[in-house]
């Protein structure tokens, strides 16, 4: 009978629906009045315009366009949003399921601790999965000495942390959480109070202490080099004082060659060097990626992922399931929504109730065939195949998924050539990899990119979302972090929007419209910029200048103003309630919305562009993963830390300085003029920006610590900012 049971099941959440479609009715009709507002006035007599700078006008209604047009996308991933359930409990005896690869990015062990990266490692080798199925392979980009003894040490302790885990029914099955937690941590409840247990933790902690050690002490270590031949091991080793006579996951460490003359392709790159050397060595059907710093935090995601691969009703055209991004590191307060909440919860909610969501470049299981597109085609002549995937006759033989040997009992692959062939960076020289087959090269978001194509070949993809998050990374959390990733990703982003790939264009035809709609939002959202450096600067311009560009208070427009206003900011906040978060959270949304569109929103879209021209060539620099003290007391204490990049802290200077004095200066003038009702929303805007953005405030004028904005910087940019504004208003007299 348990074959007949569901492996899942999904409910559509009714209520949201229904709070979402009626936001949308509401907030589009009130969209429609401002836009005949705009056009009536557009289509006056010129004279009656008089007193009314036509291109600040202008500039408003712009703005006011593309926030219409990235909210009309946005309401796609509201349209129907779905929660769903897995009973791993009715999957196949274990003899039955599938293998599953795991494969891992590293790149830069300054930037990735090595002990952080092999507690990846030993978190995806003890996944509660058959483990002559589990292959972990762990790919390092920097080529370091370090990480390869890393890797064999993790493999040494491998042997008795992944006994202890199965022992004990362990839950948080990375070694370096698990000791980190509090004593009466639940995951060990029933052992907790067995001697037997106690004395086996601590044994197995003191182990653990050694492993640290051993990578402490490493010392051999160069810089992080372009330049590196291929290293491939297989990480096995003879014990044979094995008491529970444990089956070891294998464990494989693959650098792929560099040079720097042949372009990498970054993450891409490397994810299509696994999948090459993979596919010779284990070649099982499915793959979870993780990235080096996203520690398995619960041990049964692989099951839970099943329940939709072996679902017969959902498998053929499955190719993802895709857990969301959570980070052990968010603060309660999250000053810089470096948890994403609306994207890994809401949005990811509202495409799986499409076609499923975006690939998130991490915590995702993926059927491999789906990577070889329609390239892998049974039946396919040779020659054809080998322009397509490279000339490797094994690789090619691999593709029909039945040629699986098994690695450990059999170790030809440790020492033969063809891995290293795989991994050889001319051997994707024209071949179709990046371009169709595999992860593709044509963004530095790799993962919005191969995910957008699956789906525009028809593939679909799940979101699984239990309450225990199955994956833990670790998040950004200072100020110059997050904008730098910011503009590597909206960067990243904003180029599908404007090369082939283009969602409106490439999509409508591949894929339901609202799928389409959610793909474009998520190019174009960083067009936020324009709009929010407008209306950040234009108003509050023509307020010093006495010119009004939005209805009076006494007329009825201005309801309409004023609802569209609060209709926005409430559903927001309706939103961030709904996903648990508090008021403070909604205030921090906004804030970091403003300040991340006027700084990386812009200088990814002008990266994109440059890009676009060859006037850049494209860069990926690895977030850092090193925890900083001090940072991470300011984030705690929820301390915006200023310390970042002049170019970061310049706009937003500049920015906030243009406010406060058109808002003195207009206040002033409407003092001495009496023309409140005409520039009340002006002035209001004006406030609003002052008010969200009161850390600046208090980071130049109040705060003393590390976090607060250099007096070196601040003098200069603000007195240029006053002298800009003087000339301005002689101008405006003129
Ligand atoms: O040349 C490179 C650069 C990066 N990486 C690895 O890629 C992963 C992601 O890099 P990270 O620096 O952590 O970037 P994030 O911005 O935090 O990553 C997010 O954004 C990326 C796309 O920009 C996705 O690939 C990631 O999965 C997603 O978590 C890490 O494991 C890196 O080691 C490589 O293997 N080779
Ligand atoms: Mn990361």
């Amino acid at each position: 009978m348990k074959s007949l049971l569901p492996l899942n099941t999904f409910h559509v959440q009714n209520l949201q629906l229904i709070v979402n479609r009626l936001h949308l009715l509401l907030h589009s009709t009130a969209l429609a009045f401002l836009f005949y507002y705009r056009f009536c006035f557009l289509f006056q007599l010129p004279q009656n315009r008089q007193g009314y700078g036509l291109l600040s006008w202008l500039l408003v209604f712009a703005s006011e366009t593309i926030l219409s047009f990235v909210w009309i996308l946005d309401q796609a991933f509201r349209w129907r949003p779905i929660s769903r359930s897995v009973f791993p409990e009715r999957l196949p005896e274990d003899h039955k399921l599938p293998p599953i690869d795991v494969f891992i990015c590293t790149a830069d062990p300054t930037k990735e601790p090595t002990l952080d990266v092999m507690n990846t490692v030993l978190s995806a080798m003890a996944l509660d999965y058959p483990p002559e199925k589990l292959h972990v392979y762990l790919s390092d980009d920097g080529g370091s000495p370090l990480t390869l003894h890393g890797v064999r040490e993790a493999w040494k302790f491998a042997r008795c942390w992944l006994p202890f885990c199965t022992r004990y029914k362990i839950k948080n099955r990375c070694p370096k959480a698990y000791f980190s937690a509090s004593e009466d941590h639940a995951d060990d409840a029933d052992f907790a109070r067995s001697s037997l247990y106690l004395a086996d933790k601590h044994k197995i902690k003191e182990q653990y202490e050694g492993f640290k050690e051993e990578i402490k002490a490493f010392r051999k270590d160069r810089p992080f080099s372009r330049d590196h031949p291929s290293v491939i091991e297989v990480i096995q080793e003879s014990i044979t004082d094995d008491v529970d006579n444990v089956k070891m996951p294998v464990l494989v460490y693959v650098s792929r060659e560099k040079k720097a003359s042949h372009p990498h392709h970054f993450k891409a790159g490397a994810l299509n060097v696994l999948l090459r050397v993979s596919s010779v060595m284990s070649n099982s059907p499915y793959i979870l990626v993780l990235d080096c710093d996203m520690f398995c935090n619960d041990p049964t995601s692989a099951r839970y992922a099943m329940c939709f691969h072996l679902d017969p009703k959902m498998s053929s055209s499955l190719s993802f399931v895709q857990f969301p991004q959570k980070f052990h590191n968010i603060s309660k307060n999250d000053i810089y929504d470096s948890q994403l909440r609306s994207l890994f919860s809401l949005q990811w909610q509202g495409m799986d109730g499409l076609k499923g969501p975006v690939m998130s470049g991490t915590g995702f299981y993926i059927k491999r065939a789906s990577l070889f597109g329609n390239c892998a085609r049974k039946g396919s002549d040779l020659l054809q195949q080998k322009e397509q995937f490279g000339s490797s006759n094994e690789f090619i033989r691999s593709l029909d998924g039945n040629n699986t040997s098994d690695l450990v009992s059999d170790q030809k692959y440790a020492f033969l050539e063809e891995p290293h062939f795989l991994a050889s960076c001319s051997y994707e020289i024209g071949t179709k990899w990046g371009e169709e087959v595999g992860f593709l090269y044509y963004s530095v978001v790799e993962d919005y990119l191969t995910g957008f194509v699956l789906h525009s070949d028809g593939w679909t993809s799940v979101f699984c979302e239990p309450s225990k998050p199955q994956f833990l990374g670790t998040a950004t959390t200072n100020l110059n972090d997050v904008l730098i990733q910011g503009t590597r990703w909206y960067s990243g982003l904003f180029e599908n929007g404007i090369n082939r790939f283009c969602p409106l264009i490439y999509g409508p035809t591949r894929m339901p419209l609202l799928q389409c709609l959610c793909f474009a939002w998520l190019t174009y959202f960083p067009l936020y910029c324009l709009p929010l450096w407008c209306l950040a600067t234009v108003p509050q311009l023509s307020l010093l200048n006495g010119i009004p560009l939005y209805p009076k208070v006494s007329d009825p427009f201005f309801i309409v103003f004023a609802f569209i206003f609060l209709s926005a900011l409430l559903k927001h906040l309706q939103e961030v309630s709904l996903t648990g978060g508090t008021l403070h959270n909604w205030i921090n949304e906004q804030r970091i919305w403003m300040m991340k569109s006027v700084t990386c929103h812009l200088y990814g879209c002008l990266d994109a562009l440059l890009k676009k021209f060859g006037i850049r060539e494209a860069s990926f620099l690895p977030t850092n993963k090193l925890e900083n003290d001090e940072q991470t007391l300011l984030y705690q204490m929820d301390k915006y830390d200023f310390q970042a990049s002049n170019i970061f802290i310049a706009p937003m200077l500049f920015l906030i300085t243009v406010n406060i004095y058109c808002l003195v200066g207009g206040v002033y003038r409407v003092l001495l003029v009496g023309d409140c009702d005409k520039m009340f929303i002006q002035l209001f805007l004006a406030v609003f920006i002052v008010t969200v953005n009161y850390p600046l405030i208090e980071g130049i004028l109040i705060r003393k610590d590390k976090g607060s904005i250099s007096k070196f910087v601040a003098i200069p940019v603000i007195l240029a900012t006053l002298v800009l504004l003087k000339i301005f208003k002689l101008l405006g007299n003129v």
